[in-house]
This record gives structure tokens, C-alpha cells and sequence, in this order.
């Protein structure tokens, strides 16, 4: 039988990056990895996977306890949800948001409730996830107003929106993106904890700084290079004022001279969500030969 382990010494001296086993993080997390050229094999099952090309081994958890693993120094990077990284209460650096994963922890009650705010809650049932969370939101409230009984947090691992049409919750803490899951069990959202996303963790005391520092760098590189596009143009140096006002880039755009000493020609990065309208503008104050192009890659 062939021998599927990795051997702990294969780990030797090799930065430990936590990667999501699964779930909606888990995709996006390929997508990054492959960007950032960090290229690795993963046998069937097994949740270590050796870089191919970089001194790096893959571990993939649950995006749950990647916070934790990360804190105890066990693992030396991460991606995981700022949600799970409060939940779990530890202290890790917070490196890059990485956009995506963004969503809002709320609370949310049946509609048919008559419930509009949190305070109403208080002394009743919750049912959530995210338990430390929701206990530190309730506690305060439980302190100000004093309920008979305290609130009532109990745990459930997922599908939390089925707990009020159970019968086992009067609210629930849980995510919510587009709302269609909530307004599927008929609920509704009365109050937003705090906004999440995935971002990129490190162990605050690891001694592999520096390699981090290049790992960062690449994965910053490949977001701005899925944010921006690269623009070029041509304008009259009579309008250049005007022109670096429309797209005066991420630090400042690159104006270089043209044969004729009237004209200037101009490249500068433009976020993709706005070029549209940047090239209406630009067009709108003759500027000619304006072309977009996509970045594969880049560092500012
Ligand atoms: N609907 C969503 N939209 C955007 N981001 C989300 C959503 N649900 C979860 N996330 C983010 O992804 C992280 C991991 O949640 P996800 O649901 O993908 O994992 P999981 O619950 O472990 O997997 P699964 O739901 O498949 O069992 C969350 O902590 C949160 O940061
Ligand atoms: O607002 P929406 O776009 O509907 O997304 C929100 C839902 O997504 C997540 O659930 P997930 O699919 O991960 O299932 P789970 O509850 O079993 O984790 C989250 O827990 C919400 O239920
Ligand atoms: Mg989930």
C-alpha cells in the first residue's frame, strides 16, 4: 500500500498556510493561490499539501478554527472570515482584505414577530454560530436591562435560520449576503453586528516574517490586479490638468511625450468598476486613442 502521510519532518522549516477546506471561501481561495504562483499537489483526502514550487505546505480546516490555529502559532498564515477571527477571540494580524467573503452578521427575528429591536430580545432565545459574539452583544444588554433571566445563547453548527420555525428560537445570529436565505425562513433583519470578509492572517510572534512579507505582497498584487484596469490615452497638454482630475491613478499616472509637442499620452491604472464612465470623461475632453486593458498581474 502506498504510503499517503506526509511526514511531519517534511514540514521542517516550511511556512504552514491554513487554507478553507470548503465552503464558499474555498474557490476563491484556489483562484488566489493560483494568481499568487504557489503551485501544490494535493493527494486525495489529505489536508496537507506540499508546495511544488515554494517552501510552503497547505493546511486545509474548517475557515472556523483557521483564527485559532493561527494565534497558537501552529500554523504561520492564513485566509479565513474577520467574522470567524472575532469570534474565536484571538490575536492575530489582520494582513490584507482580500474582497471577498463580505457579508454582515445580524440579528434576525420572524417578521411576523412585531420585534424591531435587539432590546426586545433580551431574556429571550437566541440560537447562532457564533455564540462568544452574540453572548458579548447580549451580556451588555443583559447588564443594562437586568432581564429575570439572562438571555439565552445556545449553539447550532449550521441551516440556522430553521431555529425560529422550530420552535427554538425567538432570534437567531447569523450571516446574511443577499437576504435570500433569511427572507426564506421568513425572517427579517433588525440589527448588524459588524461586517465581514476573508482576509489574509499571520501569527503575530512567527519567525518567518520576511517570507510572509513576499507571500503578502503577491496576494495584494493579484487583488489590485482583478480590481484595476490598465488605461491609456492620448490628450491635448492644454487638458492634461483636466485629464489627471478623471484618472489621477493609485499614486499618479505616467505622462509621457509624443512627437507632436502639443500632445501628451497617458498610463495610469483605473478601478474596472469605473472605467466606463472614466472613458465617457476622458472622451469628453478629447482625449483620443483610449484603451483599456485587463492586468494579469501587479505591484504598486
Ligand atoms: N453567504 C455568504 N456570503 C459571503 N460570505 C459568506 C457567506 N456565508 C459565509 N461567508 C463567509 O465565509 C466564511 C465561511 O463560511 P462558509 O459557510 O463558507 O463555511 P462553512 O460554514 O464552514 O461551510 P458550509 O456552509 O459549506 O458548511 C464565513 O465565516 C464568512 O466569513
Ligand atoms: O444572504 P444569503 O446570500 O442567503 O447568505 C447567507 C447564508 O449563507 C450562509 O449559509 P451557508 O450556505 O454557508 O449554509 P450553513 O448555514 O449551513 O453554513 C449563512 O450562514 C447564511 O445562511
Ligand atoms: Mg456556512
Amino acid at each position: 500500500m502506498s504510503n499517503i502521510n506526509i511526514d511531519v519532518k517534511e514540514l521542517e522549516g516550511k511556512l504552514l498556510f491554513a487554507i478553507p477546506k470548503k465552503g464558499r471561501l474555498y474557490q476563491k481561495c484556489q483562484q488566489l493561490l493560483e494568481g499568487a504562483n504557489i503551485q501544490y499537489y494535493r493527494k486525495n483526502r489529505l489536508d496537507i499539501a506540499l508546495s511544488t514550487n515554494l517552501p510552503i505546505a497547505l493546511v486545509f480546516l474548517p475557515a472556523a478554527d483557521i483564527p485559532k490555529f493561527v494565534a497558537d502559532g501552529k500554523i504561520d498564515l492564513g485566509i479565513t472570515g474577520q467574522d470567524m477571527i472575532a469570534e474565536s477571540n484571538v490575536n492575530v494580524h489582520q494582513l490584507v482584505e482580500l474582497g471577498f467573503g463580505k457579508c454582515d452578521l445580524c440579528i434576525q427575528v420572524p417578521v411576523a414577530s412585531n420585534i424591531t429591536d435587539p432590546k426586545q430580545l433580551v431574556g429571550k432565545r437566541i440560537v447562532t454560530t457564533f455564540t462568544h459574539l452574540s453572548k458579548k452583544f447580549f451580556g451588555k444588554l443583559d447588564e443594562e436591562l437586568k432581564p429575570e433571566k439572562p438571555t439565552d445563547i445556545n449553539y447550532i453548527s449550521g441551516s440556522v435560520e430553521v431555529s425560529c420555525t422550530m420552535g427554538l428560537a425567538d432570534g437567531i445570529v447569523d450571516l446574511v449576503e443577499s437576504g435570500e436565505t433569511m427572507r426564506a425562513a421568513g425572517l427579517t433583519r433588525i440589527y448588524n453586528i459588524m461586517s465581514t470578509q476573508a482576509v489574509l492572517i499571520s501569527n503575530p510572534h512567527t519567525s518567518q516574517q520576511e517570507f510572509i512579507d513576499k507571500i503578502k505582497g503577491r496576494i495584494q498584487g493579484v487583488i489590485a490586479a482583478s480590481k484595476y484596469v490598465y488605461c491609456s490615452y492620448n490628450i491635448k497638454r492644454a487638458n492634461l490638468a483636466k485629464a489627471i482630475k478623471i484618472t489621477p491613478g493609485r499614486k499618479n499616472p505616467t505622462v509621457s511625450p509624443l512627437e507632436d509637442d502639443e500632445w501628451a499620452s497617458i498610463s495610469v491604472m483605473v478601478e474596472k468598476k469605473d472605467s466606463a464612465e472614466v472613458m465617457d470623461k476622458l472622451e469628453a475632453i478629447g482625449a483620443t486613442d483610449i484603451i483599456i486593458f485587463n492586468i494579469d498581474n501587479c505591484r504598486t
